[in-house]
């Protein structure tokens, strides 16, 4: 699923006021996951269970870009499909105050259709009209550089192209909020430097950002950096993360 959330018991939608619009700690909270528990259990008889979450918590304000951090394995995706409400959590709740756009980390795109007729699929499923849907797929194409793979079916591109797709898609209906599991894996520089050309006009619009990240190299293109060790998050902005060393945030 990609795009706006289902409502459940666990899950509301609401606002939570600021006064802030760009970003600052009174900005808006746009999405909210508190005390978040998440426990895969084995379906072997003697398997072990995998405890990822024992009470998360992240609130992400309009317009800032939040880098979360963590080492293979440590619940990061889950954590991020929790929040979008593609999974559910054992126990804590998620709050929702407008539009999700959601980039997996496994693409979710058709191989049979072309990019356009994908933009056209997903901007249909997101409500949107056929001339904001033109529009929307210029404007991305031309930003990260695939106008020229628009009649290309999917399973003809390369793995970048594919992956500035699957960004595209995320955030064509505008998002209040938007969450990128490893967005920029298989991007070359240019395309990188693209992605955070975008990522900043999507912070003065007022867009929230989370992206996921095993390593994060410049830091200062982040508000903050949340690390997700032992099934809880922390606040490592101003430290560095545990993995700084080894593998840097630099
Ligand atoms: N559907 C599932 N069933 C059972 N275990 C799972 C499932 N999905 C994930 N896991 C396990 O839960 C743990 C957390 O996985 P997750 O993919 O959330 O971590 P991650 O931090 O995103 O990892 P990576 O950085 O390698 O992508 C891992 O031990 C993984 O093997």
């Amino acid at each position: 699923m990609i795009g706006g959330a289902a409502d459940s018991p666990k899950r509301k939608s609401g606002g939570e006021s600021g006064s802030d619009e760009s970003g600052g700690p009174n900005a808006e909270v746009v999405l909210r996951g508190s005390d978040l528990a998440k426990t895969y259990s084995s379906k072997l008889p003697f398997g072990r269970d995998i405890e990822v979450l024992t009470g998360a918590s992240v609130a992400i304000r309009r317009g800032e870009v939040v880098g979360i951090v963590g080492g293979n394995g440590s619940g990061k995706s889950t954590l991020m499909k929790i929040l979008v409400g593609a999974l559910d959590a054992d126990d804590g709740s998620v709050t929702v105050n407008g539009r999700i756009g959601w980039c997996p980390q496994d693409e979710l795109l058709y191989d049979r259709l072309t990019v356009a007729e994908t933009f056209r699929l997903f901007g249909e499923g997101y409500g949107m009209d056929r001339s904001e849907i033109e529009a929307a797929r210029d404007r991305l194409a031309e930003t990260l550089d695939f106008e020229a793979f628009l009649d290309y079916r999917i399973d003809r591109l390369s793995g970048g192209n594919r992956q500035k797709v699957n960004l595209s898609i995320a955030l064509m209906h505008d998002p209040d909020v938007l969450l990128l599991d490893e967005p920029y894996t298989g991007f070359d520089w240019e395309t990188y430097l693209a992605f955070w050309d975008l990522t900043e006009e999507l912070r003065e619009r007022g867009t929230a950002v989370a992206i996921i990240s095993h390593l994060i190299n410049e830091q200062e293109r982040f508000d903050r950096i949340l690390e997700l060790a032992d099934g809880t998050l922390s606040d490592v902005t101003d430290q560095g993360s545990s993995q700084a060393g080894a593998e840097g945030i630099r």
